[in-house]
C-alpha cells in the first residue's frame, strides 16, 4: 500500500487491520489475519463469557439466552401492519410498574409500553455462536451459486465454497477422510445418533411412519444418521430424516468463533492478536486522500480507523445498559494501516455504517449525519427464516428410556442432574443437541427442498418463538401443550420478504428499528402456501397415517382445539402462519451485489461500495438468506473474506 507509510506516521497507526465483532463472520477473520502475521485489533463490545458453564454445555444456549451477563435485547416487526403485529402473543411490552420488566402477550397492563417482537442476539466474545442452538447446515447451493450469478466473481461457486467447509470443520460424525467433510479444523461438528431416538421408542415409531411416507426405505435408526451435509450433486433434493449437525464437539461441548480467537492466543501468532472486549464502536473515520494510488480512485474516501467507547454494557440492547454507562465511557481511537472490518451482525453493521455516514442519504439527512457515500442498500435487503411450530396431542404419553434420563433443570449449577451427569460425559447434555433428528421437506412448487422440521413427541412442537427473560406471561392464549403431544417445529429457508434496519436516532447507543416485512411484497403467496403445505404434511402424518396407539389426536397447532373450539371452526391455517411465525435467522442487510445494482452494499470481495479500506463480514452480506440455518454458511463466509483480504493485502 503506497499511502501505508504516510498513514503510519499521520495516524500513529498501531494496526494493519481492525475487525469490529467476533462473532461467526468476524472471529474468524481475526484469527486468519493473526495467523498470516498481521497486526490485527478486534474491538467486541461484549465480554468474554466462556468462563460460563452455560456457554460451554452446547444444549444450554437457551440458558445462555437469557442471561444478561451475555444478551443483547433487540424488539422487532414482523410486519409493516400494526394490527398484524398486535396479533402475535407473544408480542412484547415494558410494564414499569410491575415486578417484572416484561410484559408477553396480547392483553398488557394497563400503562404498558409496546416493545415489539422479542429477537434475541449476544453480546459476548464470540456473537451469537456461543449461545445459539448450534444447528449447523450447509446452505443449498443455489445459495452460493447465486452470489457467483449477479457478481460474476466465479469463486463463490458452490463447488469452490465447500474448500471453506473442509478447511475449518473437525467433523465427528462421518468416517475419516470422507470427501467433502474435514477433520481437522477448529470448527467440531457432530451429529445425532441413533442411541439417541432408540431411547424415545414413541417418537422412533411416528418418525418411522414419517420416513415411509417420504418414501426413505430403512429403520429409523440408521436413516437418522445420514449426513445432512453431505456432498452429492443432488444434496437440496434430498428429503426424508438425517442426523441434526450442530458444531459441538463429543460431549454436548459448544465450539464457537470464540475458539477460532483462543487458538491464536495459544499459539506464536499470539503476538500479532489485540482483543479488546468492552469496546463498544461508534463510527467508522475517513480521510480524504488528495491523490490515490490509481486516478479513480481519487474522490474515494479512505477508511483509517474507528472511534470507540471502553466500558461495560454500552449499548441499551444490553440489560444492564444505563444511559450513565455511554455518558462516563472513555472514549478511544484506534486506526488501520490496511482496512476496517465490520463484523457487528446483522442489526449493529449496517448501524455503524450509518453512523459513520454511508447509507440512504435520505435517512442520514433526517439524522444530520453527513454523507461519506450515498448507499441506499445499507440496511435494507434484511431476510429470514419463517418458524412455526405443528402439534397435537395423542392417545398416550412419551417415554425416555434412557438409563441416562434425570430430570434437567437447564440451571448449569450442582442442583442440575443433567448438569452433574454432562461432567461426567453422560446424560442427555451430551448429546449436543436436544432433538434426535432433522426432518428435510419439499414443498409442492418448490425446486429445492426448502423446509426443515425437527421436534418429537413430550415436549416436540412446543417451542413458539422467543420471549424474553424477566417477563410475565399472563396471556390465556396459549395453554400448555399435553405431555402426550407430538409435533415439529418448521423452518422455511429462502424466504421472500424483504424488510430493513433503519436508524432510530444517531445515538450510537439506541438499538436500530427493525422492520421484517413478512409475507410482504412479492413472493408471499408462494412462503404461505409453502408453510401450509408443510402443516397439511404433518396433518396427513399424524391425523392419516400414524394409526394406534397414538391416535385419536386432536390438534394443539396451528388450530388449537381450546382456541377455536371443537372442529376448529374458525382457524384459517395462512391467517394462523401470518399472525404466528417468527424468526430469529436474519441476515442480507448490507449485501453483495452486482456491480450495476445500486442496492448493493458490498462488492464480491467484501469490500464497501464507494470507498477504500472498509469491508463488511458477517451476515449481513449474504445477497439471500443461506439455507435453512445461516451459522455454518457465515462462517463459511468468514473464511472466503478472509481469503479476499489476505489476497488484497498491500494491494
Ligand atoms: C438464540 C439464537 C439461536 C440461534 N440458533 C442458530 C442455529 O442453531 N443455527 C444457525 O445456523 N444459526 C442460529 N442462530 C443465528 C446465528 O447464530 C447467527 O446467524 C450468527 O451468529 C451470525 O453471525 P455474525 O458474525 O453475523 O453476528 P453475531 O453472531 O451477532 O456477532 C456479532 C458480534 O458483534 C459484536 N458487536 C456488535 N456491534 C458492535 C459494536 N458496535 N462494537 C463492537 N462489537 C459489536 C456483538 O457483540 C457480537 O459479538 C441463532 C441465533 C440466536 C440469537
Amino acid at each position: 500500500n503506497p499511502n501505508a507509510s504516510k498513514s503510519k506516521a499521520k495516524y500513529k497507526a498501531t494496526y494493519d487491520y481492525i475487525v469490529v465483532g467476533s462473532g461467526p463472520g468476524g472471529g474468524p477473520v481475526v484469527a486468519n489475519l493473526a495467523k498470516a502475521g498481521h497486526t490485527v485489533l478486534l474491538l467486541e463490545a461484549g465480554e468474554d463469557r466462556g468462563d460460563l458453564v452455560s456457554q460451554q454445555v452446547g444444549v444450554l444456549g437457551i440458558t445462555a439466552a437469557g442471561d444478561p451477563l451475555q444478551r443483547w435485547d433487540f424488539f422487532v416487526k414482523h410486519h409493516s401492519n400494526e394490527t398484524l403485529n398486535e396479533k402475535h402473543r407473544l408480542l412484547t411490552w415494558r410494564t414499569p410498574n410491575s415486578t417484572n420488566e416484561f410484559y408477553v402477550g396480547t392483553k398488557p397492563p394497563a400503562g404498558a409500553e409496546k416493545l415489539g417482537m422479542y429477537y434475541p442476539r449476544a453480546g459476548v466474545l464470540g456473537g451469537c455462536s456461543t449461545h445459539n442452538a448450534m444447528t449447523a447446515v450447509l446452505p443449498q447451493d443455489s445459495d452460493w451459486d447465486l452470489v457467483a450469478e449477479i457478481t460474476g466473481d466465479e469463486s463463490w461457486r458452490a463447488k469452490n465454497m465447500r474448500k471453506h467447509l473442509v478447511s475449518i470443520e473437525k467433523n465427528n460424525y462421518v468416517p475419516p477422510g470422507t470427501p467433502g467433510h474435514g477433520f481437522s479444523g477448529y470448527l467440531d461438528v457432530s451429529a445425532t445418533s441413533r442411541e439417541q431416538l432408540s431411547y424415545l421408542p414413541e417418537t422412533a415409531a411416528i418418525f418411522q411412519v414419517a420416513s415411509n411416507l417420504l418414501n426413505q426405505t430403512g429403520d429409523i435408526l440408521d436413516t437418522v444418521t445420514r449426513d445432512l451435509n453431505n456432498n452429492d450433486p443432488d444434496r437440496d433434493q434430498q428429503v426424508g430424516f438425517f442426523g441434526y449437525p450442530s458444531h459441538s464437539a463429543p460431549g454436548g461441548i459448544r465450539r464457537t468463533s470464540r475458539d477460532a480467537l483462543i487458538a491464536v492466543q495459544n499459539s506464536p501468532q499470539k503476538k500479532y492478536l489485540t482483543i479488546s472486549t468492552n469496546s463498544f464502536v461508534t463510527k467508522v473515520l475517513f480521510d480524504k486522500p488528495k491523490g490515490g494510488a490509481k486516478p479513480k480512485d481519487k474522490k474515494k474516501p479512505r477508511a483509517i480507523g474507528v472511534s470507540y467507547l471502553k466500558g461495560q454494557s454500552l449499548y441499551s440492547a444490553d440489560p444492564r445498559y444505563k444511559p450513565s454507562n455511554t455518558r462516563n465511557a472513555a472514549k478511544h481511537t484506534a486506526y488501520a494501516r490496511y482496512s476496517v472490518i465490520l463484523a457487528g451482525g446483522v442489526f449493529n453493521t449496517p448501524q455503524i455504517l450509518k453512523l459513520s455516514g454511508i447509507g440512504p442519504r435520505s435517512e442520514l439527512a433526517k439524522h444530520n449525519i453527513p454523507v461519506i457515500v450515498d448507499l441506499p442498500g445499507v440496511g435494507a435487503n434484511l431476510q429470514d427464516n419463517y418458524e412455526i411450530s405443528m402439534s397435537a396431542a395423542t392417545n398416550i404419553s412419551f417415554t425416555n428410556i434412557s438409563p441416562n434420563n434425570p430430570r434437567c433443570t437447564y440451571t448449569g449449577d450442582d442442583i442440575d442432574p443433567c448438569y452433574l451427569l454432562w461432567k461426567q460425559g453422560k446424560g442427555p447434555y451430551t448429546y449436543g443437541q436436544g432433538v434426535a433428528a432433522a426432518l428435510m421437506y419439499k414443498s409442492s412448487s418448490a425446486s429445492e427442498r426448502d423446509i426443515m422440521m425437527w421436534g418429537g413427541g413430550g415436549s416436540g412442537g412446543r417451542f413458539r418463538g422467543f420471549g424474553v427473560a424477566n417477563a410475565s406471561w399472563n396471556d390465556g392464549s396459549m395453554p400448555a401443550d399435553p405431555p402426550s403431544s407430538f409435533g415439529f417445529v418448521m423452518n422455511k429457508m429462502n424466504s421472500r420478504s424483504r424488510g430493513k434496519v433503519s436508524l432510530r436516532s444517531s445515538r450510537p447507543e439506541d438499538t436500530p428499528e427493525i422492520e421484517f416485512r413478512f409475507f410482504e411484497g412479492p413472493g408471499a403467496k408462494e412462503d404461505l402456501e409453502a408453510m401450509e403445505d408443510g402443516i397439511n404434511w404433518v396433518r396427513k402424518l399424524l391425523y392419516e397415517t400414524v394409526g394406534e396407539p397414538f391416535a385419536p389426536f386432536t390438534e394443539v397447532e396451528p388450530c388449537n382445539i381450546w382456541l377455536y373450539g371443537e372442529g376448529q371452526k374458525g382457524c384459517d391455517v395462512k391467517e394462523f402462519i401470518k399472525a404466528q411465525a417468527w424468526s430469529h435467522h436474519a441476515t442480507s442487510s448490507c449485501a453483495i451485489g452486482g456491480h450495476g445494482d445500486r442496492m448493493a452494499v458490498l462488492d464480491s470481495r467484501f469490500r464497501v461500495r464507494g470507498v477504500d479500506g472498509l469491508r463488511v463480514v458477517d451476515g449481513s452480506a449474504f445477497p439471500r438468506n443461506p439455507g435453512i440455518f445461516p451459522v455454518l454458511a457465515t462462517f463459511m463466509l468468514a473464511e472466503k473474506g478472509s481469503e479476499s483480504i489476505l489476497m488484497d493485502h498491500g494491494k
